[in-house]
């Protein structure tokens, strides 16, 4: 064992699992994950995670720490995960299968990989201690109070533009502002989800479903379900329902062979009809995210008609049919048909920015497997983007244009997003510091390697043939 090791001897009588037992269990059909060096068995409780399925099947048989911790408030990591405890986890330098490293040997490029990975989950754990003392996953409610005037404002300027306009430029003012309303609100919506806002589920959940489903008609389960799943697994092409546009976008050219969607539980086919979308996609882009909010509908009516278990159902359908009585009641205020075509299409196609500000922060970013030993924090910031704005410009954004910061914490209220970046940035500018070591090194290695071959095969190189 080298005596840096942090392996500590387990305690005699205590069950222990090692990788290859997880692995082979794993592979059997049991549901065990791995967090802070303890094994856990979710079979028979998966179906009632207030997180999904999904999210945990995910973490099947890896250590999924960061992911949890990101992810929950601190009473689960205290009190509620000790429930489903089986055994230790054996770390894996003292798996007979992985015998320990002796001597100098070289280290594989997947075990520098690993280290680099680990060193960056080091930084980020680092990181969360010193967010908690600046209290930045505290909620201010002041924010929004501010938030909540500029939602008021926009909302009934739609209403009064609607109700006592005299003219077409009227009207589509009102369209403007209820689709001003539905974007904004959004990330007050988002917070919910995340239960960034009160830190209660249950409150929490009924603040998203008025927002979501009341005022704008959407399902919140179907968003919290397929963006938890985006949070877990960024920019995977096979399982981030985030990057999952066929046939419409192609966000890589590896999903050209078809691929089975792990979210959406079906084959995506790379057809004709696709192929002519995505040849196109570079002029498609903007007029589709104009369209995204008709999709939304029809995907938060299928959540709510086929999942399984699902416990807000019925407060769903509610919130929905309210919608759908007071947004065609109030359309039908307009005067002609046509006012009424143009305000649906207005008022729906002008969220289009939310779709835009969504997709900006992973569709130019890395969308690689690069496997189980790819920490979380790292798999984050090689997948998330920041997008650049002035402070006065945050209120456009929703401050979610920190988006690399949010996907490390994810249940940081919105407003602190900015006050952690700089923090965050820390992490980036060590692991490219890294990189950049790690670059420095080989370029020295090369250069010694040259150096040995020329000497050994006696090549004069021609600088040196004018000194002799
Ligand atoms: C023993 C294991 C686990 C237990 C006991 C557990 C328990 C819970 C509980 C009680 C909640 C509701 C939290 C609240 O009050 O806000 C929750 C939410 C959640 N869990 Fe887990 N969970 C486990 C494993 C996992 C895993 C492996 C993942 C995947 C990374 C996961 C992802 C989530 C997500 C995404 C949420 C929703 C978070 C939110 O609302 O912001 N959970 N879980």
């Amino acid at each position: 064992m080298p005596p840096e090791s942090t392996y500590v001897e387990p305690q005699a009588k205590k069950n222990i699992i090692s990788r290859s037992q997880l692995e082979a269990r794993c592979k059997a059909g049991e549901i065990l994950i791995v967090v802070n060096q303890k094994v856990y068995k979710l079979d028979k409780w998966i179906k009632h995670h207030p997180g999904g399925q999904l999210a945990i099947r995910h973490c099947i048989g890896r250590d999924c720490t960061d992911e949890v911790k990101a992810l929950h408030p601190d009473y689960v990591l205290e009190k509620k995960i000790k429930y489903f405890e089986i055994a230790d986890y054996l770390p894996k330098e003292s798996d007979p299968e992985f015998a320990p490293i002796i001597g100098s040997r070289t280290r594989s490029k997947d075990e520098i990989f690993e280290a680099q990975s680990a060193q960056i989950s080091a930084a980020y754990r680092q990181l969360e201690t010193r967010l908690r003392k600046e209290q930045l996953f505290e909620t201010n409610y002041i924010n929004y109070a501010w938030e909540f005037s500029r939602y008021l404002t926009l909302f009934t300027m739609a209403i009064v533009l609607n109700l006592y306009g005299t003219c077409t430029m009227h009207y589509m003012a009102s369209a403007l502002c209820l689709a001003m309303f539905w974007h904004q609100v959004s990330f007050f919506a988002h917070d919910a989800g995340h239960n960034s806002i009160t830190h209660n589920l249950q409150i929490d959940n009924g603040i998203g479903i008025f927002l979501a489903d009341f005022l704008g008609g959407l399902s919140i389960g179907w968003w919290k379900k397929s963006h938890y799943v985006h949070h877990i697994v960024t920019n995977h092409p096979i399982h981030d329902p985030d990057i999952q546009h066929l046939p419409f976008f192609a966000v890589t050219t590896r999903i050209f062979q078809g691929f089975f969607s792990t979210y959406h539980q079906k084959e995506m086919v790379f057809d004709r009809v696709a192929q002519f979308f995505v040849s196109y996609q570079h002029y498609l882009y903007y007029p589709v995210m104009m369209m995204g909010r008709f999709n939304l509908y029809v995907q938060s009516m299928m959540f709510l008609a086929t999942e399984p278990v699902y416990p807000y159902r019925k407060q769903e359908i509610f919130g929905l049919t309210i919608y759908w009585i007071w947004y065609p009641y109030f359309i039908m205020q307009l005067p002609t048909w046509n006012m009424v075509i143009a305000y649906v299409f207005v008022s729906h196609m002008f969220t289009f920015m939310l779709h835009v500000q969504i997709t900006l922060s992973h569709f130019g970013m890395s969308t690689e497997e690069l496997g189980d030993t790819e920490s979380f924090a790292a798999k984050m910031l090689r997948t998330t983007m920041d997008v650049d704005c002035p402070l006065w410009l945050d209120w456009f954004h929703g401050g979610l244009q920190f988006q690399a910061i949010h996907h490390l914490f994810p249940r940081m209220p919105r407003h602190n997003l900015r006050s952690a970046q700089p923090f965050g940035n820390q992490i980036v500018y060590s692991a490219l510091k890294d990189v950049a070591d790690q670059v420095g090194f080989f370029v020295e290695v090369a250069k010694h390697e040259a150096k040995e071959y020329i000497d050994a095969q006696k090549i004069v190189l021609p600088a040196d043939k004018k000194n002799l």
